[in-house]
């Protein structure tokens, strides 16, 4: 192919080049928000006093457009897949196009502190990408596979804490502001990493004996650790709840990242400030109530977002001093939540995408203040981290600006000032908080330079606070209105233990209704451009206690924290803006609202509770002996969502945690709006003997190695998949079968309903190498592979090159026949192609599902790019 470029009548050229030398703006084609802010300039250069040269790089990368980045997700084989065909197929094109002066494009790089180079950016914008015929390709293939979820757009600095969680399998993990979820899905990876290497290989030892052809055995197999996540037969045992207080954005998040099939993801919709304990089974030999602690968290909290105005270009008219200091409080009291649900030892990962010190350092001091001090809490030196990524230390000293754009040097400033002009009242929202702390306090020597600044000239990026926090003991965290002053060691004065003082207070009461946080969150500017809209409806606020008989209880392991809160009695009682302990809704479950036969109705949408099936259920049995299971495979995790309890449409599954996460806290007010991966679905079936319920591809790569060979299909042949991904329903009926090669005889002798296709190829061709399971159901006359249109289309094009539209053979049948029935008025014409198994009417529903889900694709890739 010779030198393609995109000079012509719509072409505007220019642009290009990494880092620095791009000549910004070239290609852009609406309206240009001016890129200055008096006040937001003369803050950050007052406070980030960098030389000249570096200050002067800082504003141009700022006012420059950002790279486009986009990160290859889900399992890591089929990630690394995906990715290669980016380097071997798309970027040889890309590098053929020129700019306007002859220039060579600059082709997308791998970010090079992302592990496997699954993360890309690249310097010529989306509108240039989506527009220009020369990028035709490459943008079908972006589109493409963000639609599939291969990819993710995503900044790439937004990429960064994920990678710093330490994160193994096994492992449990709370994202407590997680919406839109593009840091949810890099956790969730991380839970099941190595996954199906390790099931497959566990199945392989009793391969023989119960009958099952795994194929030959792969290198991963040889590879994989099966100690990494040893207890369950391979399978992931880690938990990852992702919540979001915004209901509609937790719904965002649902969506983001069902395409994981996870069994080991619960989202919940709760403010972070107050995220519940979930409560565990107890142990069989205690009374004691036992209390999900997490071993990894991620803070990744509402913040002023003024990192990202690189993409968010009207922040440069909209950016306030406020907005930050309005979230400051909010911030806290997320990181200390975070801290109180952590294991010891465990780890919290805070992040914002701003880069005012109120947001960060004077946020994790003050939470680590409120935890104990650094005793309890340690900041952890990340610098052998992503040794590749360029990095500011975190900042020691700084200054606040507040609403009205003054800067303020130090708290004492702001007290004189008020004593002197206003009474005493501090000007508008500055507290002492946002300060660094006085020399000789507890606090005042923390090692703040382990938190971690990326700054946008540095590497061509937004820019990004990042900070890992490390538990060291159990605490209790000090009540958030204790203002004394911390007495200083230098003194030789102890401070009071923040122990002790809580420990006093929980003999105090033992109900209470707490009151709501102030919601500073609702009207802010937050990170990743959306609004936060708070969700706090009075019904959410209302709180029981169900903790038990109001005994004093110690300090343990199991308990820690999960006291009813207890109304503190101190000199400095809470407004009733503000939570009345300093751990809110421990073991104060918030009451659901029961409403249409106990279903929780939340803006008028009812959430359908979860109701785990008997294995001796009737249609799981059926299930167990159609597809011919392995006893291996665990009953005792399938789950509908009716209140009925009894499966209709869909049976889903879970992994052994979330069911007993689910089953535990039924009814404690737990606001859970997803788990389980759809296993089964309902489906019309031709006789009695067909099972009715098929497996939905979702759940897959869950089950598939237990299906016994009676319901097993195996395909090596690439032509014979081309021939079922792009024709929809085709025949088998009379010697049609004999069109689908090596399958042909298997699929005409195979009993009707679902059954499984492994794709087993034999690896010797680059584009067809990635072993799958996908749901195949047999007709009378035909098959058809259950998988959505964009999956097939993605497939085509993944594996052929092929963006040829789907054949319908039914549908243009039916055509036909109607156009012949029409003309020729022939009564009784066979158009019931479709009545022998998965109707036509069935496929469309699920086209058309999968459609409406398409705008939420591009809204959430829209929101993360
Ligand atoms: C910076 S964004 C999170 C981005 C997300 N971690 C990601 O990677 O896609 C902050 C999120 O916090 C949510 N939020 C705001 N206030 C909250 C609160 N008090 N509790 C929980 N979530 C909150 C917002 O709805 C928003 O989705």
């Amino acid at each position: 192919m010779g030198k393609k470029n995109f000079r012509g009548k719509n072409r505007r050229g220019g642009g290009g080049g990494r880092g620095g030398g791009q000549s910004g703006g070239s290609f852009r084609d609406y309206p240009v928000v001016p890129k200055e802010n008096e006040k937001l300039q003369r803050f950050y250069d007052t406070l980030l006093q960098l030389p000249e040269e570096e200050n002067t790089a800082y504003w141009d990368a700022l006012k420059r457009e950002l790279p486009n980045s986009f990160r290859f997700c889900g399992s890591k084989g089929h990630a690394l897949n995906v990715k290669r065909l980016l380097k071997d197929r798309y970027i040889p094109e890309i590098i053929k196009i020129e700019h306007q002066d002859g220039s060579p494009v600059a082709p997308p790089l791998a970010v090079p502190w992302y592990p496997d180079e699954l993360a890309w950016w690249m310097t010529t914008p989306k509108n240039v990408i989506r527009k220009f015929p020369p990028f035709a390709a490459f943008q079908k293939f972006l589109v493409s596979e963000t639609c599939v979820g291969n990819i993710s757009r995503q900044e790439v600095v937004s990429m960064i804490p994920p990678l710093l969680m330490d994160l193994r399998p096994g492992m449990t993990v709370l994202d407590m502001c997680a919406a839109p979820g593009s840091k949810a899905a890099q956790l969730l990876e991380l839970i099941h990493v190595g996954e199906e290497a390790r099931v497959r290989k566990t199945l392989r030892a009793f391969a023989q004996e119960d009958g099952l052809d795994l194929g030959v055995e792969t290198q991963d197999e040889i590879d994989v650790d099966l100690e990494a996540d040893p207890t369950d037969a391979g399978r992931a045992t880690g938990l990852l709840i992702a919540n979001d207080s915004d209901y509609k954005r937790g719904h965002m998040l649902v969506h983001q990242l069902k395409r994981l099939s996870s069994a080991n993801l619960i989202v919940t919709n709760h403010d972070a400030t107050q995220f519940p304990s979930i409560k565990l089974p107890s142990d069989p030999n205690s009374t004691k109530a036992k209390y999900l602690k997490f071993d990894r968290i991620l803070a990744d909290v509402p913040c002023s977002g003024d990192g990202t105005v690189r993409k968010n270009a009207n922040l440069w008219k909209d950016w306030q001093p406020g907005s930050a200091l309005g979230l400051h409080t909010t911030q806290i009291r997320i990181l200390v939540r975070a801290l109180q649900l952590l294991k010891v030892g465990g780890r919290v990962v805070f992040s914002t995408c701003s880069m005012n010190p109120v947001e960060n350092e004077a946020v994790v001091v003050s939470a680590i203040e409120r935890c104990g001090g650094p005793d309890n809490v340690e900041i952890v030196d990340c610098s052998n981290k992503l040794v590749a990524l360029k990095r500011y230390p975190g900042m020691k000293s700084w200054k606040i600006m507040d609403k009205s754009a003054k800067i303020w040097n130090s708290w004492k400033e702001v007290e004189d000032f008020a004593n002197e002009n206003s009474e005493g009242v501090p000007p508008g929202r500055v507290v002492e908080t946002m300060f660094p702390r006085l020399e000789g306090s507890d606090c005042a020597d923390l090692p703040l330079e382990r938190c971690m600044r990326v700054y946008p000239h540095m590497q061509d990026t937004g820019a990004f606070f990042i900070t890992v926090l490390q538990k060291k003991t159990d605490f209790r965290a000090r009540n958030e209105n204790d203002r004394k002053p911390t007495p200083a060691k230098a003194n030789g004065v102890e401070a009071p233990s923040v122990e002790k003082a809580t420990e006093e207070t929980t003999e105090e009461t033992t109900e209470e209704a707490i009151e709501k946080p102030e919601t500073e969150t609702a009207d802010k500017v937050e990170a990743e451009t959306a609004p936060v809209v708070a969700d706090t409806k009075a019904e959410d606020v209302a709180m029981t206690d169900e903790s038990t008989n109001g005994n004093k209880r110690p300090l343990d392991e199991e308990e820690t924290e999960e006291q009813p809160a207890k109304k503190v009695k101190t000199d400095a009682e809470p407004t009733s803006a503000e939570p009345a302990s300093a751990e809110p809704a421990t073991a104060t479950p918030v009451a659901q609202p029961k409403q249409d036969g106990g279903k929780p109705r939340r803006n008028g949408i009812v959430e359908e509770p979860f109701k785990y099936l008997s294995p001796s259920h009737p249609i799981i049995m059926n299930i167990k002996e159609f597809y011919h299971l392995s006893t291996r495979f665990p009953d005792d995790r399938y789950m509908v969502r009716n209140e009925m309890g009894e499966p209709a449409k869909a049976i889903y599954y879970t992994s052994a945690l979330l069911r007993d996460i689910l089953k535990e806290n039924e009814g404690r007010g737990i606001k859970f709006i997803h788990g389980g991966v759809k296993m089964y679905m309902k489906q019309d079936a031709p006789s009695a003997e067909v099972c009715r319920w098929r497996i939905q591809s979702e759940g897959m790569p869950i089950l598939q190695g237990y299906v016994g060979e009676p319901r097993v299909i195996h395909l090596r042949n690439k032509e014979t998949f081309h021939k079922l991904l792009i024709e929809m329903f085709p025949r088998i009926s009379g010697n049609e079968w004999e069109r689908f090669d090596e399958i042909g005889e298997r699929v005409r002798d195979i009993g009707m309903g679902c059954c499984v296709l492994r794709v087993e190829p034999d690896g010797t061709d680059p584009d067809f190498n990635e072993r799958m399971a996908l749901p195949l159901w047999k007709s009378i006359h035909s098959l058809n592979l259950m998988l959505p249109k964009e999956d097939r289309a993605a497939m085509l094009l993944r594996i052929f090159n092929d963006t040829s539209p789907l054949i319908n053979i039914s549908l243009h049948k039916q055509k036909n026949q109607e156009k012949t029935v029409e003309d020729n008025s022939t009564e009784g014409a066979d158009v019931a192609v479709e009545a022998d198994g998965v109707k036509e009417t069935e496929e469309k529903a699920e086209t058309k599902t999968e459609e409406k889900v398409e705008g939420k694709v591009e809204e959430i890739a829209a929101e993360n790019a």
